[in-house]
């Protein structure tokens, strides 16, 4: 590819890149805002993508470099060029005259006061690039007050700052095997590790459905359920599918439920390409009956997602801790109707990927305050570490955990035995 053709091609993926960022200060997902830029080729989209991720993983460090440097407060399509700019040469790698050239040919290609400030987009990138122990010296993009301080009430500000550095660390790809095997390092727990980036749908195994895409710590909450063949059990908040698969692959006799009819085709799609099989249905958990009692339930149920920050940095900008409330209500309703299913000593998995100890911890010990017939079973599942485990008995997964591995999401799982004949 000649010099020319490349640099057009790096400048259509962080032209992509930029939208994104400006979708997301209006407050989209990133899935949400991948409609903007599916016109361009994939490999420009996916390095679109990426760019646009690690901007939001490091903006706040970004803007604290580049604040001394600056004048006046930089417009904010500016500010996402010096943004973009200062991440591609400090955290990933890139030469400084490529990045500074197109932060420069991006600013030309804006409106009028958008070109004038080429020349200081220019001048302050330059000193930017000459500032790499400054920013090895930042520290990493904290979590909104609104997470932070329960964050660092429930564990200490050195787990906190340790769970920024994840954060900005980014998440690798874990599958989960169908039977046997998966590429990738075999983790303790069961799962298997790629580096982040690996394009799963040329791995081995992926035409036939040998495994699939799913977070180490989310692989987690049937595993602590323990599916036995031939057992009834119903998951209550299926979609996309990844739990439900798990428990199909045990031989469970598997109900899997979503309210959402669309995300229920997913879970369709991801049992057919494995070879999998469940009962489908499309109800409100809530308002949902079935005639003969269950053996188990698993209820992964809606929450803010906090847990997984690593691979949505998005979350922690686009939220703002208002919804948690109103989940936790939902969570403790869903709990409720999920033990009214169960047959007398059945059991249920309760989990959510919260950091949030209102989506977890607290919901635990008031679930308990409602039900004092309930047992809670400790969380143990070949790998558990005894550390990862609360008092209570439930397994709290943090991504800090593992921090020489590569860290996992963040979990609330607990296991509850409802009183009467053990299933
Ligand atoms: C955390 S996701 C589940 C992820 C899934 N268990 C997996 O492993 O792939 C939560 C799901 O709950 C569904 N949901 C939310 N409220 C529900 C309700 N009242 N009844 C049933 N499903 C609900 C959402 O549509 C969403 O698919």
């Amino acid at each position: 590819m000649d010099k020319t053709r490349k640099m057009e091609r790096g400048d259509a993926a962080r032209q992509g890149a930029l939208k994104l960022l400006a979708a997301v200060e209006d407050g989209a997902t990133l899935d949400e805002a991948g409609a903007l830029i599916e016109r361009l080729p994939p490999a420009d989209r996916a390095r679109a993508r990426r760019l646009a991720l690690e901007v939001l993983r490091r903006g706040w460090r970004a803007d604290a470099l580049l604040e001394p440097m600056l004048a006046r407060k930089p417009r904010p399509d500016i500010r996402r060029i010096l943004r973009l700019a200062t991440v591609e040469m400090l955290a990933l790698g890139e030469a400084p005259h490529g990045a500074v050239n197109a932060a420069v040919t991006l600013c030309r290609g804006l409106s009028g006061k958008g070109q004038a400030a080429a020349g200081m987009v220019n001048a302050v990138l330059r000193k930017a690039a000459a500032a790499k122990d400054a920013w090895a010296k930042l520290p990493p993009q904290k979590m909104p007050d609104w997470l932070r301080a329960p964050v660092a009430a429930a564990w200490g500000r050195d787990v906190t700052r340790a769970i920024e550095a994840a954060h900005e660390a980014g998440a690798p790809l874990d599958l989960t095997a169908k039977a046997g095997d998966a590429p990738g390092e075999a983790l303790p727990t069961g799962s298997f590790r790629l580096p982040s980036g690996t394009q799963v749908s040329a791995l081995e195994g992926y035409d036939s459905g040998d495994w699939w895409v799913q977070d180490a710590a989310a692989a987690m909450a049937v595993r602590v359920l323990d599916p036995q063949p031939g057992e009834r059990i119903a998951d209550l908040c299926a979609a996309p599918g990844g739990k439900t698969m798990q428990l199909a692959a045990a031989g469970a006799e598997v109900i899997a439920l979503d309210i959402s009819e669309s995300r229920l085709a997913r879970v369709a799609e991801n049992l057919a390409r494995c070879g999998l099989s469940a009962k489908l249905v499309a109800a409100d958990a809530l308002e949902w009956r079935t005639d003969a009692p269950l053996d188990a339930v698993l209820l992964d149920a809606p929450c803010s997602a906090t847990g997984t920050i690593r691979r949505h940095p998005e979350l922690p900008l686009i939220r703002d801790g208002s919804a948690i409330a109103e989940l936790a209500d939902l969570q403790a309703r869903l709990i409720d109707h999920a033990l009214s299913l169960l047959k007398p000593g059945g059991r249920l998995v309760f989990a959510t990927c919260s950091l949030h100890p209102a989506e977890g911890e607290e919901q635990l010990t008031a679930t308990l305050a409602r039900h004092p017939d309930l047992t809670v079973e400790p969380a143990t599942a070949p790998g558990v570490e005894p550390g990862w485990l609360t008092e209570s008995g439930a397994l709290r997964l943090r991504p800090d955990l593992w921090p020489e591995r590569g860290g996992m999401d963040g979990f609330f799982i607990a296991r509850l035995r409802k009183s009467g004949v053990k299933s």
